[in-house]
């Protein structure tokens, strides 16, 4: 068992980004960075590694066929020492947030919860898993404004809002891409209730449903640069959703890209956020 893979199966880009995502979140909702709030950045990142480490030690039927090149298929981690080190992280992320506030130590024990529940199951049926990640990846921006208390909860749901509908665009047609895999692990998703095309039309649907919702008028804090720059990163986002539309198969959409436009447009709108937040 390396460090390497020790470090790789915990998928350390998107630990880190949403650990940078919960910050942003705080700097969205009271306008300021503090020595403590760093905190929260450690608890995302530890709380997501573990949730990225037990999706592989339920994965690994999946992952066999999808991903035989991930740490517990390939051999370089046990199934064993996978499942202590998510303990660990889970551990770790848990007794940090405690040194938060009450509102950030609830949300982390909820998503605990609810990213053991997506490798155990919920991955696995239709929609709900979907929505699962959604909501874990909308909650960090909710996570970093509950640390300034309820108010700054409140003032990110319309930024969570934004995110979870992109995120779920992405996630049904990433489920479109791996919908073979997916049928023989035993997994139940959106594309084999409404095929690969309805899943299209239900992922562009959220795309402009994020779309409307990331230049309507809520946030107090969106200048003249956000509603330029977003707009670049909205026409990214819809012609990434819009590329899925003519698939009928698994192959076509892979080779359409839309979920790889989709994921560089959700992080080009991060940076975006994170510009507009401190002009
Ligand atoms: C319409 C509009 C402006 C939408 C943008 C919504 C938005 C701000 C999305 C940001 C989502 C994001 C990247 C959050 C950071 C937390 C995180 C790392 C989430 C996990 O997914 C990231 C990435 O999709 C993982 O890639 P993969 O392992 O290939 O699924
Ligand atoms: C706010 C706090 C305390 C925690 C953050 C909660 C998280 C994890 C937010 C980020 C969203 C995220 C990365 C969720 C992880 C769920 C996951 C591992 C999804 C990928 O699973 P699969 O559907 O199996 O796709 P793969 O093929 O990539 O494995
Ligand atoms: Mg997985």
């Amino acid at each position: 068992m390396s460090v390497s893979a020790l470090v790789r199966i915990t998928r350390p880009h998107n630990a880190v980004v949403a650990g940078l995502t919960a910050l942003l979140g705080y700097l969205i909702a009271t306008g300021t960075l503090t020595s403590p709030s760093l905190l929260l950045a450690v608890v995302v990142v530890l709380v997501t590694a573990a949730g990225n480490v037990i999706n592989d030690v339920y994965d690994i039927e999946i992952d066999r066929i999808n991903r035989p090149e991930r740490p517990i298929p390939s051999g370089e981690i046990s199934l064993r020492g996978a499942k202590v080190y998510t303990v660990a992280l889970f551990a770790g992320g848990i007794a940090l947030a405690a040194l938060t506030t009450p509102l950030c130590l609830l949300i982390a024990l909820i998503n605990s919860v609810i990213l053991v529940a997506y490798a155990v199951w919920l991955k696995r049926t239709p929609v709900f898993g979907n929505i699962a990640v959604a909501y874990l990846t909308a909650s960090i921006f909710l996570f970093g404004g509950a640390f300034a208390g309820i108010e700054g909860l409140i003032r990110n749901i319309s930024l969570a809002t934004i995110t979870f509908l992109a995120t779920v665009a992405r996630e049904v047609l990433k489920d479109a891409e791996d919908v073979d895999g997916d049928a023989a692990g035993g997994a139940r998703t959106l594309p084999m209730i409404i095929g690969i095309q309805g899943t299209g039309v239900v992922a562009f649907a959220c795309a402009c449903g994020a779309v409307a919702a990331s230049i309507l008028p809520i946030g107090d804090w969106w200048g003249l640069f956000y509603l330029i720059a977003i707009g670049f990163v909205d026409a990214v986002i819809l012609f990434g959703a819009s590329r899925g539309l003519r698939c009928t198969t698994p192959d076509c959409v892979r080779e359409s890209g839309a979920t790889s436009i989709l994921r560089a447009g959700m992080f080009a709108a991060l940076a975006v956020f994170a510009i507009a937040a401190v002009m």
